[in-house]
């Protein structure tokens, strides 16, 4: 928590130093207060009292209470925006500390506990933040200061009120044993409805045509009963204390009045009765004071736990360092186009078995790598190697004959362009898309529309854009679901080629293409990009049959390399894939 307050700006500190002197200053006005009953107690009791001078007593206590408002206005002003500034800040720095984490350190927080920490559990601390300010800081200072007050009038009203906050205490303390364990759970049951809500929104599609209503109800139902017993639980234990603060304070000022009864039937007739009758009224009101002050504190209690929680979730990701990281500068590449893998072995965690094993090839410019293998094979997981999604667990990756670990990250970028297994197309327009971020080609403007519309055309998307009624400006919906899932590949296709980068890497994107569309984008990349390194991961033999080297993976290992040719002849997993798909004519045709 400390380490997120170390983080408000010099103006934020100061803001909080003089809240906190408004705070002094506004339970100094509070305090005061009964010292004007007391005087008007004693003139009420005095035979020549004139109604000016209780007048102006009242006006005095009138004032007290407007400044104490004033103060408290200005302070709920400056937490307010102390709260706010911090917490916009805090929030920033979480979401560029996400933008740097590599897949690994997603996968381990999971998205929907990621957004959770960037917005509620920011909520918390923004809370935590403002109430403090306001309220919490209030009540100790309160408390304290009219304990001090009344440390010197009769012991045996000190004494009853002592007891008051020996039961007070042990109140707190009751309700704090079953409740803040609680309030440490409920946020990561957020994180839960949170994970089942994303899956049910991102899923609908699949829910409604599997009838799966109710099983995802039954999901969404149990977390949302879990949170909602856990909230009902500490409301309920939390709701004792409010009945349980008003019936200590009114038993205080009814033992006050009556131990007050006795004192003043011992006392001697006259003045020394009125006397302790005004001290009695006025330790009333300081006893009250007391009791706010703890009622203020009470309120530390509910919502310190989960802001402590909270905070100790916005922590882990801050000090969570990602674990791939760019070099500053580039080295100067030996050659162009090229990749090689040098026995390159990776696995997922520290305990998993390897994904990939002692993978070796090399591939110059311009040549067009194909890698096949069963689904899990690790066929996706190799080529993320390339662009750094993953690091190698042992051995080298080389891009233009250096390791990858030796280029910063948008040297790397603009060699490398990879296309996903699922492309993902952002809010926005056609242009807005093709324009994403930077590259040799458009570091500092635009493309132009001549360079998209032929990244547009080599990736066979050039026909659909010119269908529309808005062209380059039709608007692209959030994750591009205005389109369909083969416009959707060839529109990142094109993004990628608009780039140009050295060497193209597809995930799998023809998949998504009709036979034709597949042939003919194949044969515009051969034709146009020729100078432009390829690796293509596919399931189907007839996009890698023209490729120059094949690679079949099996369990993460090699178990063939060659051209469609040689591993047609020799290679038995080659054959089984390549029989399953086309006939005996078809393979030899090619
Ligand atoms: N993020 C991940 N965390 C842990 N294991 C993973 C992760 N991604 C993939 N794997 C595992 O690594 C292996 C290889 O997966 P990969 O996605 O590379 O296969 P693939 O050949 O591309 O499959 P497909 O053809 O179905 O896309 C699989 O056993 C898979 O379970």
């Amino acid at each position: 928590m400390l380490k997120i307050l170390a983080k408000m700006n010099t103006k934020e500190k100061l803001l909080a130093i003089l809240s906190l002197a408004l705070i002094f200053l506004q339970v100094f006005l509070e305090l005061e207060i009964p010292d004007y009953m007391s005087e008007i107690t004693k003139l009420l009791q005095m035979p020549d009292t004139e109604t000016a001078d209780i007048l102006e007593s009242g006006l005095k206590m009138v004032g007290l209470s407007l400044a104490s408002f004033a103060t408290s206005i200005v302070v709920g002003y400056f937490a307010t925006k102390i709260a706010a500034g911090l917490t916009a800040r805090v929030r920033g720095e979480i979401f560029h500390k996400v933008m740097d984490y590599s897949a690994h350190e997603i996968n381990q927080f999971s998205v929907p506990s990621l957004v959770t920490r960037t917005t509620n559990d920011l909520t918390q601390i923004q809370m935590l933040i403002a109430m403090g300010l306001q309220v919490i800081l209030r009540g100790p200072i309160m408390s304290i200061w009219a304990i001090t007050k009344i440390s010197s009038q009769k012991w045996e009203w000190t004494l009853t009120t002592a007891v008051a906050v020996g039961i007070l205490l042990l109140m707190i303390a009751i309700v704090m044993f079953y409740a803040v364990p609680r309030f440490q759970k409920i946020q990561t049951m957020i994180d839960d409805i949170n994970g089942i809500t994303r899956e049910n929104l991102t899923g609908l599609r699949v829910i409604r045509a599997y009838n799966a209503e109710d099983y995802q109800n039954h999901q969404f139902a149990e977390a949302n009963d879990n949170l909602t017993n856990t909230n009902i639980f500490v409301g309920r234990v939390m709701g004792i204390m409010q009945p349980g603060m008003s019936l200590v304070s009114n038993g205080l000022t009814l033992a006050v009045y009556w131990t007050g009864a006795y004192l003043i039937a011992d006392a001697a007739q006259g003045m020394a009765q009125v006397n302790l009758f005004s001290q009695m009224i006025v330790f009333t009101s300081y006893a009250m004071q007391v009791i706010i002050g703890f009622l203020l504190m009470v309120m530390i209690f509910m919502i310190l736990p989960r802001a402590l929680v909270s905070a100790r979730r916005i922590n882990e990701v801050l000090d969570m360092d990602p674990s791939i990281n760019f070099v500053d500068e580039s080295v100067q590449p030996d050659e162009k186009g090229t990749i090689e893998f040098k026995d390159v072995t990776f696995k997922y965690g520290d305990d998993a078995k390897p994904a990939l094993k002692d993978i070796s090839f090399k591939l110059n410019k311009g040549e067009t790598l194909a890698i096949i293998g069963a689904t899990g094979s690790g066929k996706s997981t190799l080529i993320q190697m390339i662009p750094r999604l993953y690091d190698v667990s042992e051995g080298q990756v080389l891009v233009d004959g250096k390791n990858v670990k030796d280029f910063d990250h948008a040297s790397l970028n603009n060699i490398v362009g990879y296309i996903p297994q699922k492309p993902v197309l952002f809010s926005g327009t056609i242009r807005s898309n093709m324009n994403l971020g930077e590259s040799n080609q458009h570091q500092d403007a635009d493309l132009s529309d001549d360079a998209i519309w032929k990244a547009l055309e080599i990736a066979q998307a050039k026909d659909f854009v010119e269908g529309e009624p808005d062209q380059l400006e039709t608007k692209v919906a959030q994750g591009g679901s205005n389109f369909s899932g083969g416009q959707k590949q060839r529109l990142g296709i094109a993004r990628v080629i608009a780039r140009q980068p050295e060497v193209l890497i597809f995930d799998d994107s023809f998949s998504a293409l009709d036979y034709q569309t597949d042939k003919k984008l194949r044969g515009i990349l051969a034709e146009q990009m020729a100078d432009t390194t390829k690796i293509i991961v596919a399931q189907r033999i007839s996009t890698i049959m023209d490729a120059d080297q094949i690679i079949v993976l099996e369990r993460g290992e090699i178990v063939g390399h060659g051209t469609h040719k040689e591993l047609l002849a020799n290679n038995e997993v080659y054959k089984e894939i390549a029989y399953s798909q086309l006939s005996e004519e078809e393979l030899a045709n090619d």
